[in-house]
């Protein structure tokens, strides 16, 4: 069985298709909940998939420190450690490193830097990312790339994406043939479209199952984001899937489908369940505000959820404010279910063609009042 992606409908620039891999199949467009430290925190792994997701997302270097590559290896790999037996996209650690790493050190070679946790130095290459990656038995493996802080000026995005087209090339050379298993590229180039098609080009000519827009979701703001989506998700090959890293709030994952992207990721929704902030079909509600103490209304009466089905939002304010775990665990629930239940309405909007008017009826509900 190997990775294949079949796109089965597009509507403008919106795609719908399907994502083939030997431990199953991935419906996008798609979202992927992020299981950073081989958890969804605050979820079990069945719950996940009660959501409906069909992916989930995990880190080369939270692992690869704790509790190391090697380890879930001699244990089965990740799926089986963590009880997740569908796909798993991995990140390849770069970005993490240069996020929430100590003296992190760059060169051609790769990265040295300190760990968070207990300050043992570490060094990831290509090449050791692609091991790591192995060693976790993910499905779909992210190159090694870097990727700019912005702002940054133009000489520094090009010196940055040309070395993370090198580090493509190394990424593909190590991880050597493993069918049923993908390599995802990554596109770099700030919002500079000339940087971006030179980034694009690279990576098309070196070859990959997948390819990701990189270097987005780092404080740019929607606006340019979406500006630099117009042409950048153009610029990657239209057979492939196109994967939006880190993105997004409900309005930016809508935004980036309508722009041709077929997968994303972001801790949004699993970090916002554990500080009380809830995804409605009408915006955002903090189930910390008062006015809920008393409300008998599920979060959602539109809402399949076990948290919409069984409890009140005065219960949820209650074990919110009481700082329960199982405020964390129904809020997660519900902000999961909602995000997959928007990727599971825009895949029938496209399919059906009316993505455009599902688009309006999106905007427009989210600006009523009375959340
Ligand atoms: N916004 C993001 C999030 C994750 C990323 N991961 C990698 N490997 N590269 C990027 O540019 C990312 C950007
Ligand atoms: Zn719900």
């Amino acid at each position: 069985m190997t990775f294949s992606f079949d796109l089965k409908a597009t509507d403008g620039k919106a795609r719908t298709g399907l994502i083939s891999t030997p431990r199953g199949e991935i419906r996008t467009p798609a979202f992927m909940p992020v299981g950073t430290a081989a958890t969804v925190k605050a979820m079990l792994p069945e719950s996940v998939a009660e959501t409906g997701a069909d992916i989930l997302l995990g880190n080369t270097y939270h692992l690869m420190l704790r509790p190391t590559a090697e380890r879930i290896d001699r244990l089965g790999g990740l799926h089986k450690f963590m009880n997740w037996e569908r796909p798993i996209l991995t990140d390849s650690g770069g970005f993490q490193v240069m996020s929430l790493a100590d003296l992190r050190k760059l060169t051609e070679r790769g990265v040295t830097f300190k760990s968070h946790i207990d300050g043992s130095k570490h060094e990831i290459t290509p090449e050791r990312s692609m091991e790591i990656q192995r060693l976790l038995g993910s499905d779909i493996v992210m190159c090694f790339d870097e990727c700019p802080a912005l702002p940054a000026d133009r000489d520094r995005i090009a010196e940055s994406m040309r070395l993370s087209m090198r580090w493509a090339q190394r990424s593909r050379d190590a991880f050597g043939d493993r069918p049923g298993h993908a390599l995802f590229g990554i596109q770099q180039g700030g919002l500079e479209e000339d940087f971006r098609a030179e980034s694009a080009e690279a990576l098309r000519a070196i070859g990959f199952d997948g390819y990701a827009v990189g270097g987005l979701a780092v404080g740019e703001g929607q606006a340019a984001m979406f500006g630099c989506l117009d042409f950048a998700a153009d610029q990657l090959p239209e057979d492939k899937p196109r994967y939006l890293m880190g993105v997004g709030k409900p309005d930016d994952i809508v935004g980036a489908v309508a722009r041709g992207i077929d997968m994303m990721d972001c801790v949004l929704p699993s970090r916002s369940g554990r500080t009380g902030q809830v995804f409605t079909r009408r915006g955002v509600v903090n189930i910390k505000n008062a006015r809920h103490a008393d409300d008998p209304r599920p979060l959602d009466e539109d809402c399949r959820c076990l948290a919409c089905r069984s409890y009140s939002r005065a219960y949820l304010h209650h074990v919110f404010r009481s700082q329960e775990i199982i405020s964390s665990m129904l809020l997660t629930w519900h902000n999961l279910t909602y995000y997959q239940d928007l990727m599971q309405q825009m895949r029938k909007a496209i399919a059906a063609g009316r993505f455009d008017a599902w688009q309006t009826a999106f905007h427009t509900s989210r600006a009523q009042g009375d959340l």
